[in-house]
């Protein structure tokens, strides 16, 4: 049996994988400019966070139904529930669909047909947080905002994610404002590629709550005794962080001195289909290649429970942290 554990960043559309892609692709007569999902998976060699997401944005050219986010939800959470993931805050990308004349209700809906059924089917409590593209205008993040209105039920928070550099959290104060105002809660990409002011601005200007990677903190002192102090969660993903060249192999992760400056980590997958992993895959590597004690590895699932949105369920939390508690390693933690 694997680790309990909950997933907190995972973008929805980064676990469509290449045999869905084609699948999708066919059912919708979308061509791909690839032969077949070999061609396709050698595409897979990313310089950068932007060379990722171009391929990221084009795949996306295959969804189009709601079936098809559910198909591809629903593809998610059995390949999740599989690794020992309990409970996830799941991101997705309306701009991106939008974009393509996909509407916000295709999206939310499709999501939802999986999202629903997920605690039947797949033993997996699940929370919705519509992302923003920070390469997109602030005016365009307020107007999906609007356009998700209608959906708010289905939809916890909000983050911020695509390309970082250049595009700091404060251009997103008025719509983090209004997010704020409608009872969502907050969450954004900083310090993946970005500098470490860019963490502190997150917390400053947009209120976050969970900072997305959070991983250049470690460059500035007095921002990781703050993020200490204030049990500010971090959502790290170490297996994207390789491919994505954030650091240079996986033994260099400095996820060990995080844990040991007491930052309150959480291992992630963000885009599984990409990276060469789900979130037990992301377990299972830092337990090799960093040496983490079982105690350690028994850390990062129980703050992954308390870094989660369960507010509104705090008997489900317990429970989940119960099961963490009680859990006994074997060689295998997938
Ligand atoms: O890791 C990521 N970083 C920024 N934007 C993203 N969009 C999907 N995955 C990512
Ligand atoms: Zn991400």
């Amino acid at each position: 049996m694997p680790l309990p554990k909950a997933e907190l960043h995972l973008h929805v559309e980064g676990t469509l994988e290449p045999e869905l892609a084609f699948e999708l692709a066919a059912r919708n007569g979308v061509e791909l400019p690839y032969a077949g999902t070999d061609e396709l998976r050698e595409a897979y060699r990313f310089e950068d966070l932007q060379s990722f997401l171009d391929l990221y944005y084009e795949l996306m050219a295959v969804l189009l139904t709601e079936q098809d986010f559910a198909d591809l939800a629903d593809a998610y959470l059995a390949r999740a529930a599989a690794q020992g993931v309990r409970h996830a805050e799941i991101f997705f990308d309306p701009q991106a669909h939008l974009a393509r004349g996909v509407s916000m209700g295709t999206v939310v809906e499709g999501l939802w047909r999986a999202l629903g059924r997920s605690e039947e089917n797949h033993g997996i409590s699940t929370r919705l947080i519509l992302c923003f593209l920070r390469d997109e205008s602030a005016e365009s993040a307020f107007e999906t905002l609007e356009a998700a209105r209608p959906y708010l039920d289905r939809i916890t928070g909000i983050g911020l994610d695509s390309a970082e550099v250049g595009h700091p959290p404060a251009k997103f104060r008025r719509v983090y404002e209004a997010a704020a105002a409608l009872g969502l809660r907050r969450v954004a990409h900083a310090g993946e590629e970005g500098p470490p002011q860019y963490i502190t601005e997150a917390l400053d200007v947009l209120g976050v709550e969970r900072v997305d990677h959070g991983l250049r903190c470690m460059e500035d002192p007095a921002l990781v005794e703050r993020l200490v102090r204030d049990r500010v969660p971090l959502t790290l993903c170490p297996l994207s962080n390789v491919r994505l060249r954030t650091v240079d192999t996986l033994a260099d992760h400095p996820l060990p001195a995080m844990l040991d400056a007491g930052l309150l980590c959480t291992v992630n997958s963000d885009d599984p289909a990409y990276f060469g992993g789900y979130a037990g895959d992301n377990f299972a590597a830092v337990r090799r290649s960093l040496g983490l004690t079982e105690d350690r590895l028994r850390e990062l699932a129980r703050n992954s429970f308390l870094a989660s949105f369960l507010e509104d369920d705090e008997e489900r939390r317990a429970r989940y942290l119960a099961e963490v508690a009680a859990y006994e390693f074997g060689d295998a933690v997938s």
